[in-house]
């Protein structure tokens, strides 16, 4: 061979391993950038039902990649899902908040407050989706004008698409359903947030008075005998047995949006194989992270007669199999709401001349419910740190707390809103001078489009929750920041922390620690903030709602398919069924429930 053909040779090996390492590089880079692509949401492969393949097949067909499909979880995709795999259900939301609350107003009218809450944040685009009915807590001093006499109320206003069926409780049941055995006892006892759970026998009664009074509404709100029932939250333990025994065939898929704690602590509950009692009436019990789902799990098996499936997350109890999973929560992503917003740099100038930033000061936000969980004291902690180890930093960073009034009657909770404030007044008083005031603290609710122009005004997003289910505030920041700038400090105690890991993740209980994250988010350049905002914008993005929803309702088609199956196959296989019934093959038996 000549050296030409030598030459030649080495050209063409080195090129083919070029183009190799290039294919590995680009297959890497986009299992990094779509880790589930091949994977349904929810529990994983083993939820790859032809369900969502057809779902995913659809979307093809309409000249949308599967990639896309995936990413692109939507109202359409619920809608789907439930007209193919759970035909005819009628989707049911329980909760203790209600998504639109009406208020007389001084001059006699009536004012429409959306409540500050993750899980209406949540849950509301959910039910418009589904058209479904909302059952809740009627609590707004106009809510009872403003129903029919079912005491109904089609919402949201203006675009009517589903049904707000209000529940009334007398000031008895609500303060020892709700202020006393929820906020007072379980509230604490799931967050571990060092504030003792209270548990009362009264509040208890209550509590379970209230958990039937609701059991009544949904029985008396669903169409038929197979409802797809949503029960939300602490405040419903026990409803999901309540519905169990009336309604044997609906799915009851309950989401406990606060933390589950390990089996130790949970033992602490006087009710506690009631509660589990209640909560094992469920098809399907989730929770944001895996490791409260084991905790969950945990405690059943120490406390309950039960068999658990680890592989499968399955347990069987009283006859009754309940599925056990992580579904970790998200937002809608904002573009309407973003679309009436101003622009960043308007949003920057009319923020910071409400709040009387001086130039040159770089603006840190907190927007949170007032509650002692959310760590707002240790941010003051951390920001006081921050002056003390770096003084140069005074003068150059404001820290503006948005704090809406929540649970106000309760001790722990006033307590808080007065140490907050002397707090900020220390401060101020320390720190600041005429023309500069290191802490603006604002203790009134916001609605989400004055929440959403504060984010997008920010420079840096604190949240250092003590302990968090989810913290959707963190995904809200990340969503709304369009010019993928500003920096998110993130509590590792928040359910967030498990997805958004290009957030500076700190332990709020440590002060230093803290300090020194917000001097880095503070000198922090363009290019970082850019590079990791945009992940996590992909994030918050691909994972949104629909997503957490849809898969969790895979997940009920599922085991109801599986159901009727049993059922099907018991008819066939009883001893005395008639001569040539039981020849009727698995296949037949599968089609005849649905599955394909
Ligand atoms: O209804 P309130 O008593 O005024 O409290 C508001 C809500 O707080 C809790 O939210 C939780 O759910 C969020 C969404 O899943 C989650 O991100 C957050 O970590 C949780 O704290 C509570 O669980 C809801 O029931 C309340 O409505
Ligand atoms: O004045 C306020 C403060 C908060 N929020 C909203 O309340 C929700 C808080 O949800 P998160 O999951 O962070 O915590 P939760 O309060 O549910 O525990 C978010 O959607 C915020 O945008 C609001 O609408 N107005």
């Amino acid at each position: 061979m000549t050296q030409y053909g030598v030459l030649l040779l080495v050209l063409i090996f080195a090129s083919l391993g070029l183009s190799a390492f290039a294919i590995f590089i680009s297959i890497s880079r986009y299992r990094r950038n779509h880790p589930r692509a091949s994977a349904l949401p929810g529990s994983g492969e083993d939820v790859a039902t032809e369900a969502a393949r057809k779902v995913l097949r659809e979307f093809e067909k309409n000249g949308q990649s599967v990639d896309a499909a995936l990413v692109t979880w939507s109202p359409d995709t619920l809608r789907k899902i439930l007209a193919d795999e759970l035909p005819d259900a009628q989707v049911i939301v329980v909760s203790n908040r209600e998504p639109y609350i009406h208020n007389e107003t001084k001059d006699g009218g009536v004012e429409l407050v959306v409540p500050a809450s993750g899980l209406v944040s949540a849950l509301e685009p959910i039910t418009r989706a589904c058209a479904g009915t909302w059952i809740a807590y009627g609590g707004g001093s106009a809510d009872q004008t403003v129903v029919d006499r079912n005491d109904r109320v089609q919402v949201p206003p203006g675009h009517p698409s589903y049904t707000l069926r209000r529940v009334w409780l007398s000031d008895e049941e609500y303060q020892g359903y709700y202020l006393g055995f929820a906020n007072e006892g379980l509230w604490p006892l799931c967050h571990i947030a060092f504030t003792r759970p209270i548990f009362r026998e009264s509040d208890w009664e209550a509590y379970e008075a209230v958990n039937r009074k609701f059991a009544d509404t949904v029985v008396a709100e669903a169409r038929n005998e197979r409802p797809i029932v949503l029960v939300q939250d602490y405040h419903f333990a026990l409803l999901p047995r309540m519905i169990r025994e009336r309604l044997p065939e609906a799915i009851v898929i309950t989401f406990w949006h606060i933390p589950w704690p390990n089996s130790e602590v949970f033992s602490i509950c006087p009710w506690r194989e009631r509660i589990l009692d209640g909560l094992l009436g469920s098809s399907i019990v989730g929770f944001h992270t895996q490791y409260h789902a084991n905790n969950f799990t945990e405690s059943v098996d120490r406390f309950m007669e039960s068999r658990i499936e680890r592989a499968d997350a399955a347990i069987s109890y009283g006859g009754q199999v309940t599925l056990v999973h992580s579904y970790p929560i998200s937002i809608e992503w904002p573009v309407e709401l973003l679309k009436a917003l101003p622009n960043i740099e308007e949003c920057r100038v009319r923020v910071r001349k409400r709040f009387r930033i001086p130039a040159g000061a770089k603006l840190c936000v907190g927007v949170e419910r007032l509650d002692y969980t959310k760590g707002i004291l240790d941010r003051f902690h951390a920001l006081e740190e921050l002056f003390i180890r770096h003084p140069e930093m005074v003068g150059k960073v404001v820290f503006l707390q948005v704090a809406a009034p929540s649970r106000g009657t309760l001790p722990a909770y006033k307590q808080l809103h007065e140490e907050c404030l002397r707090c900020a007044e220390e401060l101020n008083q320390r720190y600041g001078s005429d023309s500069y005031q290191p802490v603006v603290m604002v203790a009134e609710h916001h609605s989400q489009a004055a929440v959403y122009e504060l984010y997008r005004a920010a420079d840096i997003c604190l949240v250092t929750s003590l302990h968090d289910g989810m913290n959707l505030v963190a995904k809200e920041f990340v969503a709304s920041r369009d010019d993928e700038q500003g920096v998110l400090l993130l509590s590792t105690f928040a359910g967030a922390s498990r997805e958004l890991l290009e957030a500076l993740i700190v332990n709020p209980y440590d002060a230093a620690m803290m300090s020194e994250a917000m001097l880095q988010a503070l000198t922090m350049g363009p290019d970082e903030q850019r590079e990791r905002m945009r992940r996590m914008r992909e994030i918050v993005r691909d994972n949104n709602v629909y997503r957490w929803a849809g898969s969790m309702l895979l997940d009920a088609a599922r085991l109801r398919k599986r159901g009727d199956l049993d059922r099907v196959t018991a008819l066939y296989e009883r001893p005395n069924a008639p001569t040539g019934d039981n020849v009727v093959s698995m296949f037949e038996r599968k089609q005849a429930v649905g599955f394909r």
